[in-house]
């Protein structure tokens, strides 16, 4: 066992022999303790040019060195390798090394990876790296249990080698291992001791895991056969640290060293340490933060590498944080730019570093997930020119999106900015001097503000610094102010391709405004990598699902509410229930229904309820009905970017809430005409309001169901029609009624079918009274622009004088029969004219008014032709004038009401962006 002082000695800043502590260096394991002995043999080498086998050119600056002197069991044919073969670099992080059947798993992903050549880079087993600090952490505190812990430490690596190795290879191991760990001891020793570890002593303990974690898989790779040697890259990987807690690679040092090795151990198969380097003095070091990637990033840039392969545990980069975004998709590619811009924005990308040294060579990096070897990944490489597959996928243009919180905004504003150089010196000068980071920057041309995001932990210091440095310019007035806006995030959109397409930030900016999000700053760079905003904390995830939504999968999701689940709206769930993966595949919206809201009990879902359980879940987790927590539900409680709520019922309380939700930028959408014919003032409002914002509101089954009476109507206004009259039969009720009352039938029976099939309103007396009619007559006069209230239009009545105080619709049916003989009589009397009875309402937009009523029309009328619950309804207008623009067809009925419903559904879907 080597001593205290025998450690100490050999890992001396003086020396330029720290290797001799990790003494693997021949290629065969544990050969040698011996620094001098390796490095006179290399210096000697490097005279001889040996060429390191090499996956491409590259303008590299490497120096070729000589070399004859090889290695005794090598033959020098075997070190000059044929030309134009490629290695290929892989990187397993901890997890992937974290047990003995993992290790072998990884032996086997190398050992199917064809390439002729490969260079793989470990980590410290899983927990490793933190059991190493905590040793250091133990022994400098002067706490004895280090002791205990080293043990763990070396029972945690025995007993993988013991699964995972047998024969001569673990015994060769296993002393291998006793022996770094009585070094250890004998260093902690010292530090415990000393009650100090410096940095490279701390760097030379902690590096230890991934000397051991490399051994193993090479063994486990030899016991294969395969010619495969385990490099310790302090031997190799030479760095300068840089200030900021980093560290530069040398590459022409570490390339010439990388030959000296690889003319001592020419292989197939290298398993080289990740994390760990040395300084140009040959002081153990790490490459820090992620330093495991960037040791395979280096190496594959040393080697020319066809390809780097990192392996982790996801199945490649998303889209969006999957954490945020459900629908987060694997980006199948990414540019070198476009990863580090995601990750930047703190996406789980490659750090910037790891991607440098293999971009300046074009190596393409996989990230690929060990444990889904099916996935394919996510290729990190040049933009291909040739690249033209799904040349119309917004995929293209924006990769992905990635948020950043806690931030706070900074806007320095005044007139005595504009024209002054220096301004935006001093500014970031005064910023500088308290040590805050900058994040995002944007002036408008007119200079009379700029504006700039801060991490909000700086942001009091920042403010402070400005208003001292601009005391004078704000006390007369030069500067207004340095107003400080808290609690902000940036979202990013990420995308090489955004600098090249119109019209990416026009859909950008869209999408927020259609989930209704402010935006409080904007910067776009010169190189267009990425668009930065800056919203509320609050609306962050909104907005990147907003975004995400409307860019990357080109999916409109809406969540919905439907209220009232009686006839209408039980067929409409059916239809959505039917359509729902259609309109998913072939559209791509996505209409989530999260809640069921009936009079008594409501059932609410997280992820969207399944339509063809509802009323099942309803039973069993149905709760009791309550407004306010449905739309809490529906609206705020999950992050999908739309709220729709469909209100199918008759009720006027429900109507009264459109207001509030168009405010809140829910979209109603609806077939109960009470909104629109309840009292003039509250409809004006709501019309104004929704004219005012992104928020839409539709209501075409209002109007003859499914059939096209209000985007008819619009159309011809829109484009400048003017409208004279419309006459029709509006009520499918009452055209089913005198189109089957006929043939000596009883007036009550044919009412009876009428309720039957779903034509009349829940209470029948709705449409025998003429209110439902003169509803309709309302919405369209309103719709043509007449200012009228219900009680302006004269109605004739059918219900019965009698049984207009009936308590309930039940004893109005029950009654109805009674008067049958009344309705005989008028119905004869007209069949005797040769006529028919036909119940018709008439906007008369020339005169400002509207009526009503019980006509009779010769039987060769248009309006005595229909049939079933058919409505009829005629436009003259200044176009349409000697032949009005006629719309005909089943007015009334469940399925056509469900589906004119489901129709300005989908008309949402569109206005909210998606494709046609
Ligand atoms: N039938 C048709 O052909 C057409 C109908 N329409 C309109 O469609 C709407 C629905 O008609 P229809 O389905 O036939 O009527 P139903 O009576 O069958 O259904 C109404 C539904 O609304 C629910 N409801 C009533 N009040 C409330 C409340 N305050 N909160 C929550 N839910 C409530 C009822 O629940 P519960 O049962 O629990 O009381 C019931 O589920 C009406 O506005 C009608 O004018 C429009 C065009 C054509
Ligand atoms: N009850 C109504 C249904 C449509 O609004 C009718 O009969 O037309
Ligand atoms: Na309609």
């Amino acid at each position: 066992m080597a001593s205290f002082s025998a450690a100490v000695a050999q890992f001396s800043r003086v020396s330029p022999s720290h290797t001799s502590l990790h003494s693997h260096s021949h290629g065969t394991l544990f050969q040698s303790q011996c620094r001098p002995f390796f490095l006179s043999r290399t210096s000697h080498s490097l005279r001889k040019g040996l060429t390191l086998p090499r996956g491409r050119e590259a303008p590299s600056t490497s120096v070729r060195a000589s070399f004859t002197d090889v290695s005794p069991n090598v033959s020098l044919e075997e070190k000059q390798l044929p030309k134009g073969e490629t290695w290929s670099v892989h990187k397993f992080g901890g997890t992937c090394v974290g047990t003995s059947q993992r290790i072998k798993n990884v032996a086997d992903i190398i050992l199917k990876d064809d390439s002729e050549r490969k260079l793989v880079v470990v980590s410290a087993m899983s927990k490793v790296t933190d059991m190493m600090y905590d040793l250091i952490h133990k022994a400098q505190s002067r706490d004895e249990s280090y002791t205990a812990a080293l043990n763990a430490v070396l029972e945690k690596h025995s007993a993988t080698a013991h699964d995972i190795l047998d024969g001569d290879n673990l015994a060769t191991f296993l002393s291998k291992l006793h022996h770094d760990i009585s070094n250890l001891k004998a260093m902690l020793r010292a530090i415990y001791i000393a009650g100090h570890a410096t940095e490279s002593f701390t760097d030379f303990v902690v590096g230890h895991g991934e000397l051991w974690s490399a051994q193993m898989l090479s063994l486990v790779i030899r016991k294969n056969g395969t010619d495969c040697k385990w490099m310790d890259t302090r031997d190799v990987l030479i760095v300068n640290p840089t200030g900021s807690n980093q560290v530069d690679p040398d590459y022409l040092e570490s390339e010439q060293r990388l030959e000296k090795w690889y003319s001592l151990n020419p292989c197939k198969v290298i398993i080289a340490t990740g994390f760990i380097a040395s300084t140009p003095q040959n002081i153990p070091t790490t490459l820090k933060r992620d330093g495991s990637d960037f040791s395979a990033a280096i190496m594959g840039a040393l080697f020319k590498a066809r390809q780097v392969t990192i392996w982790t545990d996801v199945d490649g980069v998303y889209s969006a944080d999957p954490r945020k975004v459900s629908e987060a998709v694997i980006l199948k590619t990414l540019s070198y730019q476009e990863a580090w811009e995601m990750s930047y924005f703190g996406a789980n990308v490659l750090h910037p570093r790891t991607i440098i040294p293999v971009m300046r060579y074009g190596i393409p990096i996989m990230i690929r997930n060990i444990f889904n070897l099916s996935a394919p990944g996510t290729k990190i490489c040049h933009p291909s020119v040739n690249d033209h597959e799904d040349s119309q996928n917004l995929q293209n243009f924006v990769k992905g999106f990635a948020t950043i919180d806690n931030l706070a905004l900074v806007n320095v504003e005044g007139t005595g900015m504009a024209g002054v150089p220096g301004t935006a010196s001093a500014i970031f000068g005064a910023v500088k001097d308290v040590g805050a980071n900058v994040i995002m920057i944007s002036q408008a041309s007119s200079e009379h503000s700029v504006c700039f995001a801060v991490p909000e932990k700086e942001v009091k210091a920042v403010a402070e610094a400005l208003q001292s440095r601009f005391r004078q310019a704000l006390d007369n007035g030069r500067l207004s102010q340095v107003a400080v806006i808290p609690n902000c995030s940036i979202l990013a959109a990420v995308g090489q391709k955004m600098a090249s397409t119109p019209g990416v930030s026009a859909s950008l900016f869209n999408a927020l405004a259609k989930a209704n999000i402010n935006v409080r700053a904007i910067a776009q760079g010169c190189s267009e990598y990425n668009i930065t905003v800056v919203v509320k904390r609050e609306d962050c995830i909104k907005a990147l699902r907003a975004v995400h939504s409307r860019f990357y999968l080109s999916r409109t999701t809406i969540a919905m509410g439907i209220i009232g689940p009686g006839l209408i709206g039980s067929t409409l769930l059916e239809q959505l229930r039917d359509q729902a993966s259609t309109l998913k595949e072939e559209f791509n919206i996505d209409l989530r229904v999260m809640g069921i809201l009936g009079s008594k009990s409501m059932l609410l879902s997280d992820v969207g309820i399944d339509l063809a359980r509802w009323r099942e879940l309803r039973e069993e987790r149905g709760e009791v009905a309550n407004m306010e927590k449905f739309v809490q539900h529906v609206h705020g409680n999950h992050f999908i970017p739309n709220t729709a709520l469909v209100d199918c019922t008759a009720d006027s309380v429900i109507a009264g809430y459109y207001y509030d939700w168009l405010r809140k930028g829910i979209h109603v959408v609806t077939p109960n005409k009470k909104a629109n014919s309840g009292p003039l003032d509250q409809y004006l409002k709501l019309r104004a309001l929704q004219r005012q914002s992104y928020t839409h509101y539709f209501y075409e089954a209002t109007v003859g169901a499914g059939l096209p009476i209000v985007s008819t109507l619009r159309g011809l206004l829109e484009t400048g029609d003017k409208i004279l009259q419309i006459e029709g039969i509006f009520s499918g009720t009452l055209s089913y009624i005198f189109n089957n009352f006929k043939d000596g039938r009883a007036f009550s029976e044919v009412v009876s079918e009428a309720k039957e099939a779903g034509y009349t309103e829940p209470d029948p007396r709705d449409d025998l009274s003429g209110t439902d009619v003169a509803r309709k007559v309302i919405i369209l006069a309103r719709e043509s622009g007449l200012k009228l209230e219900l009680s302006n239009i004269p109605v004739e009545s059918l219900v019965p004088e009698p049984l207009r105080a009936c308590a309930s619709a039940q004893e109005f049916m029950q009654e109805l029969p009674k008067f049958d003989q009344e309705f005989t009589k008028k119905q004869e009397d007209a069949e005797n004219a040769g006529e028919v009875l036909r119940y018709v309402g008439v906007v008369d937009v020339t005169n400002k008014k509207g009526v009503v009523e019980l006509r009779r029309y010769k039987k060769d009328h248009p309006f005595a032709q229909l049939s079933g619950s058919d409505n009829i309804i005629a436009f003259t207008t200044r176009r349409y004038k000697d032949q009005p623009l006629i719309v005909r067809g089943p007015g009334a009925g469940a399925q056509v009401t469900a589906g004119g419903i489901f129709s300005d559904i989908l008309r949402l879907a569109s206005y909210l962006g998606a494709p046609s």
